[in-house]
C-alpha cells in the first residue's frame, strides 16, 4: 500500500511540470495578440481574425513543447494547419508565425525546460509550426496516453475582453490526469472585478487542484464549499446558443434558487465553481445536434473533481473521453460539488421531462 501510494504521488511529475509552463507561455500569447490586435487595432464588428490568429499560433507554443518532450503522444487539438498551408493563407501564417516564435524564444521561467524547445535561440521554421499544429490531428480513443489542447476556450469572450482559457490536459486510458487551465483575465478574487487579474488551475488526477496566480504565485488549494441552499447559483454561458438559459431558468426555479446566474465564457465556469465563486455548471443542450467537443471539459472537469465535485451528464453518467474528438450523443454536462448532485440532477430530469412533454403535447 504505501509503494502504491508513493508511485501514485510521483506520477506524471514531468507531464504536470510541462503542461503548467506550456499553458503559461500560451497564455502571454493570447495576451499579447488581446493587447496587438484586439485594444489597439480598429476591428469590424464581428472580425475573427484575431482570435484566428491566437488560436492558431497558441496551439503551435503548446504542441511543439509537446513534441520536444514526450514526441509519443497523440493531441487532439481544436485546430488544423490546413488553412495556413494553401497560397491564400500566407498573411495569417507569417503572423502566427512570428507570434509563435515570440512566445518560445521567451525567456526561461520558473520550471521552465530549455530541453522542451523554449527560451532564447528556439525558433522554429514555418514548416515546423505547421507540422506542430497539425500534430493536433488525432481521433481520440480509449487507449493509451493522449493530450487534448483548445487553445483558447471562449472565444466570443476573449473578443470581449472577458474571460477565455486556454486549456490543457493530458489523458490515460480516456481518463483525465492532469488538467491545467490559464484564465487571463479572471479576478483573483471575483468579488473583486477591478482587483488582480491572471489565474492558473492545475489539477493532478488524486493528488487535488490548485490554483495560483499566473506568475506562478500564492498557490492554494481548491475546495468547493458544502452545498448552501441560500447561495447556491448555477455558472453558465453568456452564449444562449451554447447553454439553454431556459431550462436552467426551469431548473433554477425547481430547485427554489433566488441568487442570479453567473454568465462567463469558457472553461473558467470549471475553475470558478472549483473555488467556490459559484454553486453548479449547467450546460443544457440547445437542441440543434451540437456534439461537446473532448478538449472543451476534460481540464475543467478534473479540476473540479478534485476540488471535491462531480461532473455528470443530464442523466447522472460520467462523461466519456473514450468516444473519439467528442463526448458523442448530447445529454448536457452538469457539475457541482457532491451533496448537491442528487437533488440537482432530480430538479434537470423533472424540467427536461417536463419540457418533453410539453413538446409532445404541442
Ligand atoms: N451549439 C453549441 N452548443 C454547445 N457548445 C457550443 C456550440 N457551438 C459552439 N460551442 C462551443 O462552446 C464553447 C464555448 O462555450 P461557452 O459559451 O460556455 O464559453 C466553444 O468551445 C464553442 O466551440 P467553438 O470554439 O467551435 O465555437
Ligand atoms: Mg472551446
Ligand atoms: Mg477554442
Ligand atoms: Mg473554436
Amino acid at each position: 500500500m504505501l509503494y502504491r501510494s508513493t508511485v501514485m504521488s510521483l506520477a506524471f511529475t514531468a507531464e504536470k511540470q510541462l503542461a503548467i509552463s506550456a499553458v503559461r507561455r500560451a497564455c502571454s500569447l493570447t495576451s499579447s495578440v488581446f493587447n496587438k490586435l484586439v485594444k489597439n487595432e480598429t476591428l469590424t464588428k464581428g472580425d475573427k481574425s484575431p482570435v484566428t490568429v491566437g488560436d492558431y499560433s497558441a496551439q503551435a507554443v503548446i504542441s511543439s513543447m509537446l513534441q520536444r518532450a514526450f514526441p509519443q503522444d497523440p493531441i487532439v487539438g481544436e485546430e488544423d494547419a490546413a488553412e495556413l498551408r494553401v497560397d491564400s493563407g500566407a498573411t495569417l501564417r507569417d503572423r502566427i508565425v512570428s507570434l509563435a516564435n515570440e512566445a518560445l524564444v521567451g525567456e526561461l521561467g520558473l520550471g521552465d525546460l530549455a530541453e522542451w524547445g523554449i527560451g532564447p535561440g528556439s525558433e522554429q521554421t514555418p514548416e515546423q509550426l505547421l507540422d506542430a499544429i497539425d500534430r493536433g490531428n488525432y481521433k481520440g480513443g480509449r487507449t493509451g496516453r493522449m493530450w487534448t489542447i483548445d487553445p483558447i476556450d471562449g472565444t466570443k469572450g476573449f473578443l470581449r475582453g472577458e474571460q477565455y482559457a486556454v486549456c490543457l490536459a493530458f489523458l490515460v486510458d480516456a481518463q483525465v490526469q492532469i488538467g491545467v487551465l490559464g484564465c487571463p483575465n479572471l479576478p483573483v478574487d471575483l468579488t473583486n472585478p477591478d482587483g488582480e487579474k491572471g489565474c492558473l488551475f492545475i489539477a493532478v488526477r488524486g493528488q487535488g487542484a490548485q490554483q495560483m496566480k499566473l506568475s506562478g504565485a500564492d498557490p492554494a488549494p481548491l475546495s468547493i464549499p458544502p452545498y448552501s441552499p441560500s447561495t447556491f447559483n448555477f455558472l453558465e454561458s453568456v452564449e444562449a446558443a451554447h447553454s439553454s438559459h431556459s431550462t436552467s431558468e426551469k431548473i433554477s426555479q425547481l430547485m427554489e434558487i433566488t441568487r442570479p446566474p453567473i454568465r462567463m465564457d469558457s472553461q473558467a465556469k470549471y475553475a470558478c465553481l472549483a473555488r467556490g465563486d459559484g454553486g453548479a455548471y449547467m450546460r443544457m443542450p440547445t437542441g440543434v445536434g451540437y456534439k461537446e467537443k473532448i478538449w472543451d471539459h476534460a481540464a475543467g472537469s478534473l479540476i473540479v473533481e478534485e476540488s471535491g465535485g462531480i461532473v455528470t451528464d443530464s442523466r447522472g453518467e460520467g462523461l466519456d473521453f473514450g468516444l473519439g474528438r467528442t463526448l458523442g450523443e448530447n445529454y448536457g454536462v452538469i457539475a457541482c460539488v457532491k451533496d448537491a448532485h442528487a437533488k440537482l440532477l432530480r430538479a434537470v430530469q423533472q424540467a427536461t421531462t417536463d419540457g418533453a412533454s410539453a413538446q409532445s403535447k404541442a
